[in-house]
């Protein structure tokens, strides 16, 4: 990938859906040392068989933990922090653990690179970081604001550029509806579907790892980036998973809404578009640098006003059952879950 002169990276959460995708995309270019920071011994290990790369440098590690973080971080010239607790009910169940690693941890990411004059920080969040109603997005969006408070700290001139992305939902992640639809059909259990009117935006991996991309080269201290993405609504995703796997008229369950979720999902809201840049594929959401004038901000205040709509699943392109289709069988997930299977 285009990371210019970057000899060194580190990678958080290097073994999850959107990490182990990055770390090959970063080891297939002509990189020295490309760092995983993560928890688990054996996900590391399965990594290091699979990728049989000498440059791979696994740090057995989590980011509540200042010490691990420092040790791995110290010496990159990028960082792309990944780690995170990022299940919804999980971090409605225990929403301090969601502080703990999302919070917490990602202000270690952000000292720690700071501290060691990191070049380039990028910091992965979710469109439910916006106007969040769940602990996953509430803790998100609070890592966002500790970004955009670093970014005004250390300003424009400082070794350190951090950055953030916001995406949607990651077709195929680890734990996802895909997969789970995908082994309903397989087993023959009607798919479970929660509201089929709810939509989200659907983004395959590669297009995530776009996106950091993009941010890596184009971030200036504090932006936030999201790229533009169709979506679809649950039903839709349902029908076109059942005639990929050549179960057209496959039952389905009405399951109702799980916690805290939302009946579409917003990536930016239309005061953020308002002073954005349109970068074609992506928008740029610039840091608000004002400081904290008190002043300012009540006599004068912003001026700009949103003169667009919030930017969510509902509104964005979006996809039928052909469209969704087609995406599907442009995934190679999903391609490596159609191999050989037949129905019956
Ligand atoms: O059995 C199920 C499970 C889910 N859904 C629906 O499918 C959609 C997607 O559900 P996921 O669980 O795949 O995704 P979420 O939108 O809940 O959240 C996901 O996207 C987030 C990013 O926005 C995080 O990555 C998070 O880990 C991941 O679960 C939702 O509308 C949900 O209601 C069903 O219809 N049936």
């Amino acid at each position: 990938m285009g990371t210019g002169k970057v000899r060194r990276v580190l990678v958080t959460g290097g073994t999850g859906s959107f990490g182990k995708t990055m770390v090959h995309e970063l080891l297939r270019g002509d990189i020295e040392e490309v760092r995983i920071l993560s928890r688990d011994e054996e996900k590391q290990d399965a990594l290091r068989n699979r990728l049989g790369d000498a440059r791979a440098r696994f740090f057995i590690g989590d980011i509540r933990d200042r010490e691990s973080v420092s040790r791995a971080v110290k010496g990159v010239e990028a960082v792309f922090h990944a780690a995170a607790l990022k299940q919804v009910p999980s971090c409605e169940f225990f929403p301090m653990e969601a502080v703990r690693t999302n919070v917490l941890g990602s202000e270690n990411v952000i000292r720690a690179s700071i501290e060691h004059g990191v070049g380039s920080l990028v910091c992965l969040s979710t469109d439910k970081a916006v106007q969040p109603i769940n602990a996953m997005g509430i803790s998100k969006a609070m890592m966002e604001k500790m970004v955009q408070a670093a970014s005004r700290e250390i300003g424009p001139e400082a070794a350190t550029t951090i950055s953030c992305v916001r995406y949607g939902n990651v077709m195929c992640s680890r734990g996802s509806v895909i997969p789970l639809f995908i082994r309903q059909i397989k087993n023959g259990q009607p798919i479970t579907v929660t509201e089929p009117n709810m939509t989200r935006f659907l983004m395959p991996l590669r297009d995530s790892v776009a996106l950091v991309r993009f941010a890596f080269e184009h971030a200036r201290q504090g932006d936030l980036f999201i790229k533009k993405a169709a979506a679809s609504t649950i039903a839709d995703l349902a029908t076109a998973l059942a005639e990929l796997f050549g179960s057209p008229n496959h039952p389905v369950k009405a399951i109702g809404w799980r916690h805290a979720e939302k009946l579409y999902e917003t990536l930016a809201s239309a005061q953020e578009l308002g002073t954005a840049e349109d970068m074609g594929d992506y928008w740029r959401l610039r840091l608000d640098d004002r400081d904290l004038n008190y002043a300012a901000y009540f006599s004068e205040g912003e001026t700009t006003t949103a003169t667009m709509d919030d930017y969510h699943s509902h509104n964005t392109e979006r996809l039928d059952v052909e469209g969704v289709r087609q995406l599907l069988l442009s995934l190679p997930e999903v391609q490596a879950e159609l191999e050989g299977w037949t129905r019956g």
